[in-house]
């Protein structure tokens, strides 16, 4: 019988973690292109960059899902999607 060490847990939880950023990095950059074609839509038409009210609706998912710090994440996650207001 073979017996992992506490190095090569660690070192393959961290293999696991490195693949999820990237999926995760992946997918907010895919969220960025998308948001953009919405916004880009919407400025043609003559609104506005920002709609606070779907705004609104992402934040309590984020927070619904994930408590409290859902919130900040999905406020980053708006500011790279749409800057700074
Ligand atoms: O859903 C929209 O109307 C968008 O423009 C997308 C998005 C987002 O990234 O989720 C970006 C800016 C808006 O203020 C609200 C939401």
């Amino acid at each position: 019988m073979t017996t992992t060490t506490p190095e090569e847990t660690i070192a393959g939880a961290r293999d696991r973690i490195d693949v999820l950023d990237d999926r995760i990095i992946g997918l907010i950059q895919e969220r960025m292109a998308v948001s953009a074609v919405v916004q880009q839509t919407r400025i043609a038409s003559g609104g506005r960059r920002v709609h606070l009210s779907r705004e609104m609706e992402i934040l309590g998912r984020y927070r619904e899902a994930l408590g409290k710090p859902g919130t900040g994440l999905a406020m980053t996650l708006l500011e790279l999607c749409r800057g700074r207001v």
